[in-house]
């Protein structure tokens, strides 16, 4: 089962991976093809109802291998219109190949029968896909409505026109239109919104590589860009509590959340090295708290200010003090918000009980120190991070040469990152990365995002600096890293 925009972003990855959309759609339009032989025999009437994206496009390609059948193609609009280039050009190919097509631009004019008057056996719905937004528009409005007055068995290229394929409820409002198809076939996995349906669903096989579901890719940073109309604050609060023995920690990860998209970035750090940390960026509002460590005392107040943000960063630069153990311990208890967990931090969490939304970011050794199993094997690890983040009920993310992500259901794996990265605070890094990116999206996609940005990241810093890459090489390179390229 896959969800419309989870099935964008593995189509992203597969067109990374080298597999383009061009290709899928040969294979898209192959198996709607296929889907017709099933239905009717050669030489019968087949009409094509063609919308202007891709899902349109896949029956442009389902005409090149119907020629046993007397197809007639039906655009809808003008082909000057056709939204995207790999649609086009298989309408051009048509053209080339003589293949008749014709243009409906007055929705008035539309009629299925092919130009010798002849009903259809077969419809082809292909007006609209995961494309679709709001109720049907004209001209795919009456044609739904034409299409579902004929006799024909109806097969729809994906999802029926005008139907989630999330819920499978119409997307419009009220007396909205949506074609009621006999068949669908829809492609590389099923929908949630299709078994509702009264029609038959065919899954496809279009040849998308399982590891474009199974790696990272760019496809996993989609969704996270910003809504043109959102406010300061709407694009994510983090709030870093590190600091103590170190100052350098806590800052990288301030550092990058902005990086990585954060609007505002607070650190909560003992006063003994607010000034410092503040030194490094203006962009940061440091919070210091009374002391040179944190302990048990400061709970209240940093409560109440993680309250204020939409995901608190805890550990980077803590150290080992019993009394910050105590801290975290306390902390956590009380936090009912989204965490990201890191560095000494890390320990607390198998010992301790908490609502919070917990994504733990160990290193393999870190995920020995809490209980947690570890194996060479890449598969068998993937199992084992798997079990571990159900037992501990929040999300993992285990760094290392293949990175693992996990919320317990779902395991993702990420390959970006080269071993320069093992220089000190790249973690830290990834921390503030993480607490950006979940302040904007789920905990999951979060973690498997950042891993893929902030690996990207170091590979370009290794690129410019070879073995001599340093962490703070790697913040001001998220912004780049983070372009998903569409
Ligand atoms: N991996 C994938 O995602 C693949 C997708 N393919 C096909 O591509 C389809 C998605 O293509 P697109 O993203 O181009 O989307 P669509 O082909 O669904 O069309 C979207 C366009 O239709 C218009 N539109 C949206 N809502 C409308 C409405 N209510 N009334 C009238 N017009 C409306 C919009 O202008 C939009 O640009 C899939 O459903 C599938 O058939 C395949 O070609 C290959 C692989
Ligand atoms: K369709």
């Amino acid at each position: 089962m896959i969800t419309t925009d989870r099935m964008a972003a593995v189509d992203a990855n597969a067109a990374a991976l080298g597999v383009p959309r061009k290709q899928l759609m040969e294979s898209s339009g192959n198996a709607v093809a296929s889907e017709v032989r099933a239905v009717a025999d050669p030489g019968a009437a087949v009409a094509l109802v063609c919308g202007r994206g891709n899902n349109g496009g896949d029956a442009l390609v389902a005409a090149r291998f119907l020629s046993a059948y007397d197809v007639t193609v039906h655009l809808l609009g003008r082909p000057e219109t056709i939204r995207t280039d790999i649609a086009r050009e298989n309408w051009d190919a048509l053209a080339s190949a003589e293949i008749p097509t014709e243009a409906v631009t007055d929705a008035s004019e539309f009629d299925v029968t092919d130009p010798g008057g002849r009903d259809p056996e077969v419809v082809v719905d292909a007006m609209l896909g995961s494309g679709v937004s709001g109720g049907l528009r004209e001209p795919e409005r009456t044609a739904a409505t034409a299409i579902n007055a004929t006799d024909a068995t109806v097969i729809a290229v994906d999802v029926p026109s005008g139907i989630d394929a999330d819920t499978g409820d119409p997307t419009g409002e009220g007396d909205s239109v949506a074609v009621d198809a006999d068949r669908v076939v829809t492609f590389h996995d099923e929908k949630p919104g299709l078994a509702a349906l009264d029609a038959a669903v065919t899954v496809a096989d279009i040849g998308i590589p399982a590891a474009a579901e199974r790696f990272t890719g760019p496809g996993d940073l989609l969704g996270l860009d910003r809504d043109p109309d959102s406010h300061k604050g709407d694009n994510g609060e983090v709030l870093v509590v590190g600091g103590g023995p170190y100052t350098g920690a806590p800052t990288l990860s301030a550092l990058a959340a902005l990086r990585a998209g954060a609007d505002l970035v607070r650190v909560a750090c003992p006063e003994s090295v607010a000034s410092a940390v503040q030194g490094f960026s203006p962009n940061v509002i440091v919070r210091a708290l009374p002391g040179d460590r944190l302990g048990p005392s400061h709970v209240d107040r940093v409560a109440s200010l993680a309250a204020d943000n939409d995901v608190t960063v805890v550990g980077p630069g803590l150290g080992t003090d019993d009394g910050t153990r105590e801290f975290v311990h306390e902390f956590l208890t009380e936090y009912a918000g989204r965490a990201v967990v890191d560095a000494d931090a890390l320990r607390v969490v198998p010992e301790v009980d908490t609502d919070a939304g917990l994504i733990c970011t160990p290193h393999q050794g870190e995920l020995v120190g809490m209980g947690g199993e570890t194996a060479s094997d890449p598969d068998e690890r993937a199992e084992l991070v798997r079990a571990f983040a159900t037992e501990i009920g929040g999300t993992l993310l285990v760094k290392g040469a293949v990175d693992v992500v996990s919320d317990g259901a779902a395991v993702r794996l990420n390959r970006t990152g080269n071993p320069g990265m093992t220089v000190g605070g790249t973690g830290d890094v990834l921390a503030g990365t993480v607490g950006a990116l979940a302040a904007v999206t789920d905990s999951f996609g979060a973690a498997a995002a950042a891993a893929y940005a902030v690996g990207r990241a170091g590979d370009a810093a290794a690129d410019a600096n070879g073995a001599g890459l340093v962490a703070t090489d790697l913040p001001d390179r998220l912004p780049e890293a983070m372009r998903n390229g569409e």
